[in-house]
C-alpha cells in the first residue's frame, strides 16, 4: 500500500489512461514525480503544481516527507497572495508527498532533487527509474555532476538529461537543459516544451562539467569568499562591488547564502576533480560548513538571516 498521502483530497498523480501519450511541445506534463523535496525539490513542485501538472514529491522518510510539504505549501500560499485567481485547494489538491517510491509508477517526468553527491543520485536515479514508467522522461537537476556519467548505469539513458532549475524556482527563468550524449532529441525538444509550459526560458547545453551555469556562477563564488579571506573587503562591500558596480541581483556571498554554503561545497568539490585545482574549494567555505553555517537555511552565513527560511 501506498504511504504516499494526498495533500489535501484524494488526488493521485494521474493514471496511465490520463498521462500524455503524445507529447507535444509547449504542453505541461500531465504528472509528474520528484525525488527529494528540499529547497529545489519543493521549487521544482511548485512550478509544476502552477503549471497544471499533478506533482508526487518522494522523500526518505515521513518527517522529510512532511516538511517538503509545507514547504510547497507555503510557497503556493505566496503566489495565491500575489494572485488571488489561483485557487489554492485545487492546486494543493494535485500534490502528493510521502516516500513510497511507487507514486511514481503513472509520471510523465520524474526530476531528481536529492544533494549533490554522485553515490547519492545513482542510488536515487536507479529507485526512481525501476519504479517510473518505461516510456517516462528521467531528469537529475544536478548543478555539476556529468549527465554523461549519471547516463553511464541508467537502464534508458536516450530518455535521460539534465533538468537544471536556478534558485529560488519561483522567482527564476532559467532552466538549464543538459543534453547528454545519448539523450534522444526528441526527448531535449520535448523537455524544452515543458520548461516553456512553466513559463520559463529553456537553453540547451552540451554536456560538460558545471555545465553553462554552475561553471561560471561557482568560480564568481570562491573567488569572492577567497577575497573575504584575505581580508580584501568586508562581505556587504564585495558583495556591493557586484550588485551596485555590475548590476547583478544579488552579490557573490549573499547567492552562496541562498544556495546553501554545502550545496556550493559539494559543486566546488565536483568541479575541482573535473576542472582542476582552480575550482578547489577554500578553507573558509569549508570551515563554516563544518560549523554547521550553511546561509539562509541554517540562519547563518555570510550574513545573518532571521528571516522565514
Ligand atoms: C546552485 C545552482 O545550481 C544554480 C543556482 O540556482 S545559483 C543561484 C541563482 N540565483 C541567484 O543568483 C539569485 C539572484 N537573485 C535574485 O534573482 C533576486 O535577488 C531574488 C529573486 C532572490 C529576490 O528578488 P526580489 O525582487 O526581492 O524578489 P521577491 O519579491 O522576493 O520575489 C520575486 C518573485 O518571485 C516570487 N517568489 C519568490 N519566492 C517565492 C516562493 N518561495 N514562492 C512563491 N513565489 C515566490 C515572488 O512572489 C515574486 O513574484 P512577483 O514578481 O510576481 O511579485
Ligand atoms: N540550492 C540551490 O541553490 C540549487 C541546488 N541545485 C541542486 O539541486 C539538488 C538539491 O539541492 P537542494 O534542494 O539545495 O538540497 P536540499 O538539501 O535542500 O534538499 C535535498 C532533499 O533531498 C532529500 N533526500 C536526501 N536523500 C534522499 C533520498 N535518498 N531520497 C529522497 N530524498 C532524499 C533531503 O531530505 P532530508 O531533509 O531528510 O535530508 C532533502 O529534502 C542538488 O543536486 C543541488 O546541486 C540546483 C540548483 C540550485
Amino acid at each position: 500500500m501506498s504511504e504516499q498521502s494526498p495533500s489535501s483530497s484524494d488526488a493521485h498523480p494521474g493514471t496511465s489512461s490520463e498521462r500524455s501519450g503524445t507529447r507535444r511541445p509547449d504542453h505541461v506534463p500531465a504528472a509528474i514525480g520528484v525525488l527529494g523535496g528540499g529547497r529545489m525539490g519543493a521549487g521544482i513542485a511548485h512550478a509544476f503544481l502552477l503549471a497544471g501538472s499533478r506533482v508526487a514529491v518522494v522523500e526518505r522518510d515521513a518527517a522529510s516527507a512532511d516538511a517538503a510539504l509545507q514547504r510547497i505549501r507555503e510557497s503556493i500560499r505566496r503566489s495565491v497572495a500575489r494572485d488571488p485567481a489561483l485557487n489554492e485547494v485545487e492546486i494543493t489538491g494535485r500534490l502528493t508527498t510521502g516516500r513510497d517510491i511507487a507514486a511514481f509508477a503513472v509520471v510523465d517526468l520524474v526530476i531528481e532533487a536529492v544533494p549533490e553527491d554522485r553515490e547519492l543520485k545513482e542510488q536515487a536515479l536507479a529507485r526512481a527509474e525501476a519504479a517510473m514508467p518505461a516510456d517516462a522522461t528521467l531528469a537529475s537537476n544536478t548543478s555539476s555532476i556529468s549527465i554523461d556519467d549519471l547516463a553511464a548505469s541508467r537502464r534508458r539513458p536516450e530518455r535521460f538529461l539534465g533538468l537544471h532549475f536556478f534558485n529560488p524556482v519561483p522567482a527564476s527563468a532559467l532552466v538549464e537543459i543538459v543534453r547528454g550524449a545519448a539523450t534522444d532529441t526528441a526527448i531535449v525538444e520535448n523537455a524544452a516544451g515543458w520548461v516553456s509550459s512553466l513559463g520559463k526560458t529553456p537553453i540547451v547545453v552540451t554536456d560538460s562539467p558545471g555545465f553553462a551555469s554552475s561553471r561560471l556562477g561557482v568560480m564568481l563564488g570562491l573567488e569572492a569568499i577567497r577575497m573575504l579571506e584575505e581580508g580584501v573587503a568586508s562581505a556587504v562591500d564585495i558583495d556591493a562591488a557586484m550588485t551596485l558596480g555590475y548590476r547583478h541581483p544579488m552579490g557573490p556571498l549573499r547567492t552562496t547564502d541562498v544556495v546553501g554554503l554545502d550545496v556550493r561545497l559539494g559543486i566546488a568539490e565536483e568541479l575541482e576533480r573535473t576542472l582542476g585545482e582552480r575550482f578547489a574549494p577554500p578553507d573558509l567555505l569549508r570551515r563554516m560548513v563544518a560549523e554547521g553555517k550553511l546561509g539562509r537555511k541554517s540562519g547563518e552565513g555570510f550574513y545573518a538571516w532571521n528571516e522565514e527560511r
